[in-house]
């Protein structure tokens, strides 16, 4: 546009806008005349949010990983054009999928200033539900966009035009976020939008070459280890999956996801083969080799061996009651037969043991086991503030008092130092056959001086249940048997698997509880648990903390909009009165996963 008609269109546009904004959100004009579709769209959905046109602009999160794979992949590119930066007034602004400014690029030391005092900077989200419309909008409409000056719903906006095109897995065909092309209004050329397609264009073949890459490494891993085909054997990463016939034929109905969630944690964990129960039943070693890259993780190969016992509830009992397990407690995981080793080797020893961990893990009941469950008094230090200090030694030997009996003390760590001077001078007068107490796990960090917890002659710590998710399957079973839900209650291989992705900070105490509310619920029938039946929160991925009350209705909510949507998240957005990118992003910040079969 030539100088005076841009002056005009700015005068008829910003004219259009005055009235869209002063209207009443209930009443909002239709789109018409100078105000794109788009536009239009998104400015409705800013405005149905709340959104302030004179308050909204960018928005500070929290500071970016500057080694973010898409940066990787997106500087080379722009490195490339370096010199068509240097030479206009232009920037480059990388998100990712939510909005959140990556990186940018500006050499004109102007347009560094004027982004600077807006915010426009790594870490600050431009999501609409945040800032109201930008060219951000690429990532609904899914095609190249561009908005200039006054079509920004911000006012701080005003003086910018942005041309955004949205990055997309040339594979998978993810949308993983947006390249931003911008400037100032005045600086508009046509050009802008053709450039930054062109960009994203050189970028997704970048992303094309590089997967393709991967899966090459991740086959030549698999044909390295594939040298016998009686032996399973999976190569595999977050999207690509090669199994031999054996483990296909071994992994049939297991998840990829679970799979992979099992290499990437094997991976980071102690070396050595881990025991994995599939949700089929079978109990599997699985020997992980990591498929490394230069830059990142490519995959992985795992070797399996079947174990010659499938997992079912019953046989539970008769694995856990060898000498490699601990009486009437589950588990089979690698964590777990280290701890029974551990134990084992010190039931013959009469020295005193301090049971550490997380609340919840188990430690009483590995006290109780240290002792086969035989003439075991337990007496909880949590009770010893409310009987007092005499109350409580009064209380401590009568547990002892002329029985020749162990005795356990629950949350030692409870009792201040002085209750815990009187505890161990009584424990001296009157010692029981053995000694063994529970604790927090953070007594190995204290300096708080404390005879009592200092003089116990072994510790055993008891692991947290997000490192040994692999008896996830066998506990739940073990529940629910107690629970009163044996032979008329299962549970889906899909329910396990969501619940293996939690993090259950509760950690037993919490499965437990879950188990009972959901066997509760059956009302003494049969029932098959299946994902649907997991409250909202449980569908929580990645989150790995528990939701608040509001979050939890808020979850709940969501899931019940994309449900009655059948999982198309813009009828699901739509019907909640919010833009998908908010959806995008409280599905995010509420941890729920999307891609199990909630629908
Ligand atoms: N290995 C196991 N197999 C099956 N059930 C278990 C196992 N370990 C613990 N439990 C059960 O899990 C629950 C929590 O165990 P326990 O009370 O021993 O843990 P804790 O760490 O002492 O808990 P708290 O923090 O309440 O003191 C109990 O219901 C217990 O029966």
């Amino acid at each position: 546009m030539a100088g005076d008609e841009v002056v005009r269109w700015l005068r008829a546009f910003s004219r259009a806008r005055d009235e869209f904004l002063s209207s009443s959100v209930t009443r909002l004009p239709p789109p018409a005349g100078l105000i794109r579709p788009t536009v239009h769209a998104s400015w409705r959905r800013s405005r149905l949010q709340g959104l302030d046109p004179d308050e909204v602009e960018p928005h500070h999160l929290d500071d970016v990983d500057s080694d973010h794979y898409l940066a990787r992949a997106v500087a080379p590119v722009v490195n490339r054009r370096e010199v068509a930066l240097e030479h206009g007034a232009y920037a480059l602004v990388l998100t990712d999928r939510d909005g959140r400014l990556l990186h940018r690029w500006v050499k004109a030391p102007r347009l560094a200033e004027a982004m600077d005092a807006l915010g426009v900077a790594p870490g600050t989200t431009m999501d609409e539900s945040v800032v109201g419309t930008t060219a951000l909008v690429t990532m609904l409409t899914g095609s190249p966009e561009m908005i200039r000056g006054p079509e920004h719903y911000s006012d701080r906006l005003r003086d910018f035009t942005c041309a955004s095109a949205p990055i997309v897995h040339p594979i998978n065909r993810r949308l993983l976020g947006s390249i931003s092309l911008v400037c100032r209004l005045r600086d508009t050329a046509p050009v802008m939008l053709p450039w930054v397609t062109e960009i994203v264009a050189a970028v997704e073949e970048g992303l094309r070459l590089r997967s393709a890459r991967r899966e090459q490494q991740l086959f030549d891993a698999y044909t390295r280890h594939n040298r016998d085909a009686r032996h399973p054997v999976v190569a595999l990463d977050s999207s690509t999956i090669i199994t031999n016939a054996a483990a296909a034929r071994l992994l049939s109905g297991v998840d990829q996801s679970m799979l992979w969630e099992h290499a990437r944690r094997t991976l980071v964990g102690p070396s050595g083969p881990s025991t994995l129960t599939l949700p089929n039943g079978h109990v599997v070693s699985v020997d992980c080799r990591a498929v490394s890259d230069d830059e990142d993780d490519a995959g992985a190969v795992l070797l399996i061996t079947r174990r010659a016992v499938p997992s079912t509830v019953d046989d539970t009992c008769a694995i856990t009651g060898t000498e490699r397990g601990l009486p009437r407690l589950t588990g089979r995981s690698q964590h777990w037969q280290a701890l029974c080793q551990q134990v084992i080797a010190l039931r013959g020893v009469r020295s005193s043991v301090l049971v550490t961990g997380e609340p919840g893990t188990g430690r009483l009941s590995v006290a109780q086991a240290l002792q086969g469950w035989q003439d075991v008094r337990v007496l909880d230090a949590a009770d010893a503030a409310s009987r007092g200090r005499r109350g409580w030694c009064r209380a401590l030997e009568a547990e002892l008092d002329g029985v020749d009996a162990s005795l356990v003390i629950r949350h030692v760590d409870l009792l201040d130092p002085a209750l815990a001077q009187a505890t161990l001078a009584t424990l001296r007068r009157v010692p029981p056959a053995r000694l063994l107490a529970t604790a927090d796990r953070s007594i190995h960090g204290t300096s708080r001086p404390n005879a009592l917890l200092d003089s116990f002659a072994a510790v055993v710590e008891v692991p947290p249940l997000r490192d040994r998710l692999d008896d996830l399957h066998d506990l739940v079973a073990a529940f629910t048997d107690r629970a009163g839900g044996r032979g008329r209650v299962e549970w889906t291989p899909e329910a396990i698997q969501t619940l293996s992705r939690v993090d259950w900070p509760g950690n037993l105490n919490s499965v437990d509880a879950l188990v009972r509310r959901l066997v509760a619920d059956t009302a003494g029938g049969r029932r098959r648990i299946t994902v649907e039946h997991l409250p909202p929160e449980y569908l929580a991925r990645g989150a790995r903390r528990p939701l608040a009350t509001l979050e939890q209705t808020e979850a709940t909510a969501i899931l019940n909009a994309l449900r009655a949507a059948g999982g198309n998240k813009n009828q699901a957005a739509l019907a909640l009165g919010i833009a998908r990118s908010t959806l995008y992003r409280k599905v995010r910040a509420l941890g729920l996963d999307l891609t199990t079969t909630v629908y």
